[in-house]
């Protein structure tokens, strides 16, 4: 997969990730994770992402700077107006704004008015309501895409049910692959292999 050479830009977000390694505080992913999902993105050159669960935009951050090594453009969602003021400071600090349209929303309503088409999909907000975000999305989700999850653990946790239950029922389909990345906060990778 070719990237975009974006060198200056790449030390801006370095520096930028570097100065706030011990500031993510807001349930934020850990930097591992963000860097799962900047691999996935880049090596499958995806372009059409959609991030459910904002905050102050640590997964945005590494999601919108493998968006720049590959041309593509996110949409994310938060429900929180505090959070979502912090994450538009964090993203114009790192200086990847022009790859994120970012939503104060609540997913609930946005998601299903979404048109799409996504190629890749981060699920992070309310656990409760992953199986339903992603019987929403999965329709507007290119074949070849990938639906990332994350917080799944097959052994689950504690007020974690709701993770458990998408786990089992996205490893019930037939026309994706799931498997489960536990090297941080447990990522469930689902790629889409045929449309049914
Ligand atoms: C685990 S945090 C996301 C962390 C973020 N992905 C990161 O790594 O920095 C979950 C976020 O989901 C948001 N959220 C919860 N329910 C939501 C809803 N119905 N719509 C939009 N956002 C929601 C919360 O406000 C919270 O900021």
């Amino acid at each position: 997969q070719e990237t975009l050479d974006t060198t200056g830009l790449d030390t801006k977000v370095k520096v930028f990730l570097e100065s706030q390694k011990s500031e993510w505080r807001d349930m934020n992913v850990p930097a591992s994770d963000g860097q799962l999902l900047y691999d996935i993105i880049v090596e499958n050159g995806y372009t059409k992402g959609l991030e459910i669960g904002t905050s102050t935009g640590h997964s945005t951050i590494w999601i919108a700077w493998a968006f720049s090594k590959t041309g593509g453009k996110l949409i994310t969602i938060d429900i929180d107006e505090t959070r979502y003021k912090k994450a538009l400071a964090n993203i114009k600090e790192a200086g990847l704004t022009n790859y994120v349209d970012a939503r104060l929303a609540d997913a609930h309503e946005l998601v299903k008015k979404l048109e799409g088409p996504f190629d890749f999909v981060f699920s992070d907000a309310d656990k409760d309501w992953y199986t339903n975000y992603f019987k929403e999305v999965s329709p507007k989700l290119e074949v070849g895409g990938c639906f990332t999850a994350h917080n799944v653990r097959p052994e689950g946790r504690r007020g974690m049910s709701g993770t458990r239950a998408y786990l089992a029922y996205v490893q019930s389909l037939e026309n994706y692959s799931t498997t489960v990345d536990n090297s941080g906060g447990g990522m469930a990778i689902s790629y889409k292999k045929a449309e049914k």
